[in-house]
């Protein structure tokens, strides 16, 4: 069995002149949760339609679980569920009933309906109406339709645009569960404190290209520490600091520089045996925004 669940090697899409995804290669390892990060127009939908077979690509080729989409194409999405569109479940039917109504169309068989009821938290309002439903219930409910037919593969494109907070909390304490009960997920984001709070990998997408993956751990390990100071008086301080660490700098009344904890003694020392007041001095972790925006190229 592949361990990759979602390879793509160069895929790439073409609007006439326009390259909405460039030669893109995904590798979404099984088991994982892999948060696929763009701006809105980033070139996310493109790709996952290209995945799912539903748009063709102007080049390249998807494999899921080690095998060729375009040779297999049936076969393969038996084993993938996708959430894409806007949930489109009947108001007027119960959760349920929906749910008998997808198995009918889709010749699944309707013992399945009790299992994604439970993955999904929704068995205490099954008979209701889904016009009663909060948002959140209904995209779980829509989360419980890609869940039948038991694949193993689950791509969530933006699933929590339009929530409110405890929606969006509900979809993503659901999105965490799915590993240990086997699935894959690719989720969609424009939002990265989201990726961050799900995800043990991350895709960032930009401008149709995918600028890095990996770990989210790896990613953020790729930031620095910096040691931020606050001191007076400034320029005095400016002078002496940047003799000694040319990579400093101030902004917003703050020095900052790299650096790691056993430098914060000796940087200290030789500010106090130079008359000058510490108000502060500390070790500071880049964070997933910084990361972030230093991995996109800057807006002109
Ligand atoms: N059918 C189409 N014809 C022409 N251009 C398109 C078409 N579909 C998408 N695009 C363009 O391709 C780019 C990528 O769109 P896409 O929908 O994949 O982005 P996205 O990352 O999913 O963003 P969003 O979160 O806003 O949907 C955009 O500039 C979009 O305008």
């Amino acid at each position: 069995m592949s361990d990759l669940v979602i390879e793509t090697k160069n895929l790439t899409r073409c609007y006439g002149e326009f390259v909405a995804v460039q030669s893109m290669n995904m590798q979404v390892l099984r088991g994982s949760i892999y948060g696929f990060l763009g701006e809105n127009g980033a070139g996310k939908t493109t790709a996952i339609r290209m995945i799912l077979g539903l748009i063709h690509a102007t080049n390249g080729e998807v494999y899921l679980f080690g095998q060729s989409l375009k040779k297999n194409r049936h076969a393969l999405l038996r084993h993938v569920g996708a959430l894409v569109e806007t949930p489109s479940a009947f108001g007027h039917l119960s959760g349920k009933d929906n749910l008998k109504y997808i198995c009918k169309l889709r010749n699944i068989p309707y013992n399945q309906i009790d299992e994604v009821l439970d993955i999904v938290d929704l068995a205490y309002a099954k008979d209701k109406l889904v016009r009663k439903y909060s948002l959140g219930m209904r995209q779980r409910l829509s989360i419980a339709m890609a869940l039948l037919g038991q694949p193993q593969l689950l791509i969530l494109d933006e699933p929590t645009n339009g929530l409110d907070p405890s929606g969006i909390r509900e979809i993503r304490d659901l999105i965490k569960s799915l590993p240990a009960k086997g699935y894959t997920i690719l989720v969609s984001s424009h939002l990265l404190s989201e990726v961050e709070q799900i995800a043990s990998h991350v895709g960032i997408i930009h401008a149709g290209q995918l600028l890095y993956q990996g770990e989210i751990e790896n990613f953020t390990k790729r930031g620095q520490t910096m040691i931020h100071i606050k001191c007076s008086p400034i320029t005095k301080a400016m002078q002496l600091l940047e003799e000694n660490y040319p990579q400093v700098y101030l902004e917003n009344g703050l020095f900052q520089m790299p650096g790691s904890e056993e430098q914060i003694d000796e940087i200290a020392r030789l500010l106090v045996y130079n008359q000058i007041s510490i108000h502060g001095i500390y070790l500071q972790q880049s964070n997933l925004e910084s990361l972030f925006l230093d991995v996109i190229p800057k807006k002109q």
